[in-house]
């Protein structure tokens, strides 16, 4: 071991307690590039603060000593006091900015105090499955159920070594869905670090939102003059300062950064004073080639975070959203009125949807705000108990608080045309942009769609101005959504309002199919540019343009219009929308419309969306068939439609109890129907899937099942498919190289595989050998060679196996091994 090996292992030792061993290959291959050494590097500083992070240390105590500490430091480091006053200086403006929250209803920076409101999350270290690939509203369905296996970790250790298996952790990247507490985390860290109450081994914590950081990707900066930039306290530091002292720079969003980073080829930096693009010095800090020492946290939504190669990285963590007690934390810390708070929590138990939704913060933010508004005032409606009635009257809310706070003629909850002008602009801004998939707005796009700056900002709880501080140093204001679901809601009531007024080009636009009508329902009634008439087919049609969606980008939007159909939902909005065309039979034939959808052609996981969009326009009944179809017991008995299906794989899916087997064939349905429920082996130990015909969009879910964190499928029963194709061996084969597939049965008889399957199948048991025990590969034609590809696995010391099955068709007998 080199040298300078050993030294960053001391310095990784000494900030945390005593108990950690250095012994871990987990950075093996990391490119860090140990060989520079921070001149006069702070050791001694370091062991001395290891007791830092020793949490039985009461707060006051702890407090004073990391202030000792830090001077300490900062004496030694600094040869003199003007450094040390650039640090205070920094602290204090770190600690101004971080103090306060705007949540979308204040002005930046005279929000809430963050340390009234800021609730402890649910992070955990490493990441679940096939989150970059889902709605992000489907993931948090999906990650509602809390893990066993998981590793919580708490925001302020996220640097910490913590086990004896890791090493110096040098690059942190969380990520998380959209509201799900990342700038909250990253605000929280920088405020306590400020206070000097957490991590105060750290000289300088440094965050850089990557919004901000778009603003000058046309720019060349130094790393210094980049942080002079966007720190203007730090004006008096050099270059020299940086490499001694120990930094941490937070890149927040990386998901919302408009620069690419490039990773296998850019220009070398080591120096702070080199000036290049953001995108270059960022690479070269997260590779370490510029500061070796310092650490970097970058967050990201899952989509962006593919961005990093995970050999640049130490630890990942994922910000998780709140656990049930810490969304009943939530509430109580952010209302002082007990009895408030009691009534709005149980509110949210009583309703399923709402409860898990609360798992993401910004969707207690948004309950908070209107339950709040209804249980505080003399109203007699039915609280929100779907997404819609939800968003519906959060709008509300925040038009009548606009008037309490601006004035205005009318009654607060009454809306002006200009209103409803504003918001349609509004509408017309999320729903375009919803199209191409972007988040973040610039004055051009506000403008495009008739909006006036200063309009957008009065509105500032639908649409917040993010920029306000920045404005002095840079002219352009970046705006967004609080949330993407605030802007599939804002979408959809533009496109509803499209609808009733009939202006049939957009409509005809957005309808317009990609490739032909393929359905068998539809053959026949419509041509590609057939404006839509009727309710029933303009919702109809939108959702097939969903079902279309790889990536379900349109599912929350498709379930606003739908739950927007409703009369009861369009009179919460005030005269927003147009009433005339809810008649209940029309109402009625969007509902059978939904129940007969015929969605056999896309991911199951898609279909389960019908059912949502059933839920949003409040039928109950394929629910309540379903629950007493579960609670009957006899599930060979019960005829199921396809609907019934996808709502049985949903429930199925989210159950707290993993479900024993899931055998396809005991379900008296048709194929589509059994297709459906394909989603519910996510949740199942044992999967039999006999005869029927699965497309690859099935496969890769039965593929996530295995792969997904924690994996709960043990046994996966494939016998008789003789439509095995190579491509779908391979699909399986990759899902059983991840470390988190713990197939331990695999059948595969009589599914006439090739020597090419054969391949696949023996690759993967020797890349993953641990868990398979059984693998039943009898009557298939396997060749010799075949064979010998296999038993080469035999021999690998890892191998489990216990049963290996190969009768060929011609009667040859099988083998045990023990
Ligand atoms: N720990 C917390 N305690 C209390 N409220 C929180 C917490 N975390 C988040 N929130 C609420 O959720 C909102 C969104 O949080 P935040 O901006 O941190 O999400 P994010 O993960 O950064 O989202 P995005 O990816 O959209 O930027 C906050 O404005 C706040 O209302």
């Amino acid at each position: 071991m080199s040298e300078c090996v050993m030294e960053e292992e001391e310095r990784a030792e000494s900030v945390v307690s005593s108990c950690v061993s250095l012994k871990t290959d987990r950075s093996k291959g990391h490119p860090l590039n140990f060989g520079i050494r921070p001149q006069g590097s702070p050791l001694n500083y370091q062991k001395r603060s290891a007791s830092i992070g020793d949490s039985s240390c009461p707060k006051g105590e702890k407090k004073r000593r990391t202030e000792l500490q830090t001077a300490d430091l900062n004496n030694s480091v600094s040869q003199g006091g003007e450094l040390q006053e650039v640090i205070e200086g920094h602290k204090m403006s770190l600690k101004r900015r971080c103090e306060h929250v705007t949540e979308g209803t204040h002005e930046a920076g005279s929000g809430t105090l963050l340390n009234k409101i800021y609730t402890e999350l649910y992070i955990t270290e490493g990441q679940s499955e096939e989150v970059d690939t889902q709605h992000e509203v489907r993931q948090l369905e999906r990650t509602s159920k809390k893990n066993i296996q998981d590793t919580p970790i708490k925001c302020q250790d996220i640097f910490k070594v913590l086990s004896e298996q890791q090493r110096h952790i040098r690059v942190v990247l969380t990520n998380g869905v959209a509201g799900v507490g990342k700038t909250f985390s990253v605000q929280k860290f920088s405020l306590d670090w400020a206070e000097g109450l957490e991590n105060q081994d750290i000289s300088l914590v440094l965050p850089l939102s990557c919004r901000e950081l778009n603003l000058i990707r046309d720019e060349q900066h130094s790393l210094l003059s980049l942080l002079h930039v966007f720190h203007p306290t730090l004006q008096k530091i050099r270059a020299e300062d940086l490499t001694v002292w120990k930094l941490l720079f937070i890149f927040d969003g990386l998901d919302e950064s408009r620069f690419s980073l490039g990773f296998n080829k850019h220009q070398l930096i080591s120096d702070v004073t080199q000036v290049s693009s953001v995108d270059v010095l960022l690479v070269n800090l997260i590779q370490g080639n510029l500061l070796p020492s310092a650490l970097i946290w970058i967050t990201s939504r899952p989509a962006a975070a593919h961005q990093i190669p995970p050999s640049c990285v130490d630890r990942i963590t994922e910000v998780r959203g709140f656990t049930d007690s810490q969304k009943e934390e939530y509430f109580r810390r952010r209302f002082s009125d007990e009895d408030l708070s009691k009534r709005i929590i149980s509110h949210i138990k009583a309703s399923r949807s709402l409860h898990i939704m609360c798992l993401i913060p910004v969707f207690c933010w948004i309950t908070a705000i209107v339950l709040e508004d209804m249980m505080t005032r003399d109203q007699r409606g039915e609280l929100p108990k779907t997404l819609t009635d939800l968003y519906s009257h959060f709008l509300r809310v925040q038009i009548k608080r606009k008037k309490q706070k601006y004035g205005g003629k009318q009654r607060p909850e009454e809306l002006t045309e200009a209103d409803k002008e504003l918001l349609l602009k509004l509408g017309r801004l999320a729903f375009e942009h919803l199209e191409k998939g972007n988040i973040m707005f610039y004055s051009e796009d506000l403008e495009r769609c008739g909006l006036d700056v200063s309009e957008v900002s009065v509105y500032s709880g639908v649409c917040t101005e993010i920029f306000k501080r920045e404005s002095v140093i840079f002219q352009k204001s970046v705006y967004c959504f609080v949330h993407l679901s605030i802007q599939e809601f804002l979408a959809a009531v533009y496109m509803f309002h499209l609808y009733t007024r009939k202006d049939t080009a957009v409509i005809s636009q957005f309808l317009k199919y990609s490739e032909p009508i393929r359905f068998s329902g539809f053959a026949g009634l419509y041509t590609n540019n057939d404006p839509a008439t009727s309710l029933d087919d303009f919702l109809r049609r939108a959702l097939i343009k969903s079902l279309e969606s790889e990536n379900g980008h349109l599912d929350l939007f498709v379930r606003f219009l739908h739950g927007l159909s409703l009369e009861s939902n369009q009179r919460i909005l005030g005269g927003l929308l147009d009433q005339r065309n809810s008649h209940s039979e029309t109402i009625q034939k969007v509902l059978n419309n939904l129940k007969e959808e015929n969605s056999d052609e896309f991911s199951p996981d898609r279909s389960i969306n019908i059912f949502h969009c059933l839920m949003e326009m409040k039928d109950q009944s394929v629910h309540q068939e379903i629950q007493e179809f579960l609670k009957s017991g006899k599930i060979s008995k019960r005829e199921l439609s396809e609907i019934h299906c996808s709502a049985l794989a949903y429930l199925l899916q989210m159950s707290e109890e993993v479900l024993d087997e899931l055998n396809l064939q005991q379900y008296k349905t048709s194929e589509e129907g059994r297709r459906r429920l394909i989603p519910a082996v996510r949740n199942c130990r044992k999967f039999v899937l006999a005869g029927s015909f699965l497309s690859t969009s099935h496969w890769e879910v039965v593929a996530s099942a295995m792969t997904s964190n924690p994996s709960h499928l043990l046994e996966l029963d494939l016998s008789k498919k003789q439509n095995l194709t190579d491509a779908k061996v391979k699909l399986l084969s990759s899902a059983m190289m991840h470390p988190n597939c713990r197939l331990e049965t695999l059948r595969l008889r009589d599914c006439n595989l090739s020597e090419i399957s054969c391949d696949s199948l023996a690759s993967a048991l020797r890349s993953n050998p641990s868990h398979l025990r059984e693998l039943d590969l009898s009557w298939n034609q396997l060749k010799d060679s075949g064979v010998k590809l296999l038993c080469g696995f035999l021999q690998d010391p890892n191998c489990r196996l216990e049963t290996l099955s190969s009768f060929r068709r011609g009667g040859h007998t099988g083998t045990t091994y023990s």
